[in-house]
């Protein structure tokens, strides 16, 4: 290979993950960059950054350099800084926290306002995170939606927790900012085995059971 065709396939972009104190903006860079999840909140000071190689349709790799930006900093002096020239952005909110959600205006202001005058502008998603809590739902799908279509943003539902759909969110920023086309196949390929928590049953509550588990762990496809 070429030291052209080598430099070509070996790209890095910036991605910035923003968004609410505590919506999970760690826990998505971490789950996607070392494969783990912690359950305590730390939070982000100023900034958090991630690298990670990965592997797009056509034998091509790009590296993400991942911006993991602290909750606190929105309407600090620094943000502007942090995401100027952004390939990519990941507008995040926890869907079980409205206010969260209702924050992504300031957020995507600050995104539009720091890019104003950089030559690239950044391809942006909506990532509802937390959807392992479905059930404590407070913000409504298609509301979410109505965002992302009346501003021209990827859609995306993930759990940092089970790691759902969380390669794949990263994933399709990348290929959007390269005119890369993913297919149905990748795109499943792409959805994680998620498995579930172990739950420990009392003797009390199996003996209740009438078909107890078999097994303290499930494994959803
Ligand atoms: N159930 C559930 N909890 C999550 C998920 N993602 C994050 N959390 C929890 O939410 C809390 C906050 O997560 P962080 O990743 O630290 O949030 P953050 O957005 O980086 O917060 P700042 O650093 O303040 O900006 C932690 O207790 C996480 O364990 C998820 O997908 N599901």
């Amino acid at each position: 290979m070429s030291d052209s065709e080598e430099d070509s396939q070996d790209r890095q972009l910036k991605i910035v993950v923003v968004g609410d104190g505590a919506c999970g903006k760690s826990s998505l860079a971490t789950r996607f960059a070392q494969e783990a999840f912690g359950k305590q909140y730390k939070q982000t000071i100023g900034l958090d950054f991630f690298l990670k190689r990965i592997s797009l349709p056509g034998n091509l790799n790009v590296t993400l350099q991942v911006w993991d930006i602290g909750g606190q900093t929105l309407g600090g002096k620094m943000l502007d800084k942090y995401v100027y020239g952004a390939h990519g952005v990941l507008l995040v909110y926890d869907i079980t926290n409205f206010q969260s959600f209702e924050n992504l205006e300031d957020w995507f202001s600050m995104v539009k306002k720091a890019n104003e005058e950089s030559d690239v502008q950044p391809v942006i998603s909506l990532i509802g995170n937390k959807i392992d809590l479905e059930h404590m739902r407070t913000v409504k799908a298609d509301k979410h939606q109505r965002f992302c279509q009346e501003n021209g943003l990827i859609s995306q539902f993930v759990s940092a927790k089970t790691g759902d759909s969380v390669f794949l969110c990263f994933q399709k920023v990348a290929a959007e900012i390269l005119g890369v086309k993913l297919n149905k196949a990748e795109i499943e390929q792409s959805q994680r085995v998620v498995k579930a928590d172990i739950v420990n049953y009392s003797q009390d509550t199996v003996a209740r059971t009438v078909n107890p588990p078999r097994s303290s762990m499930c494994v959803v496809q």
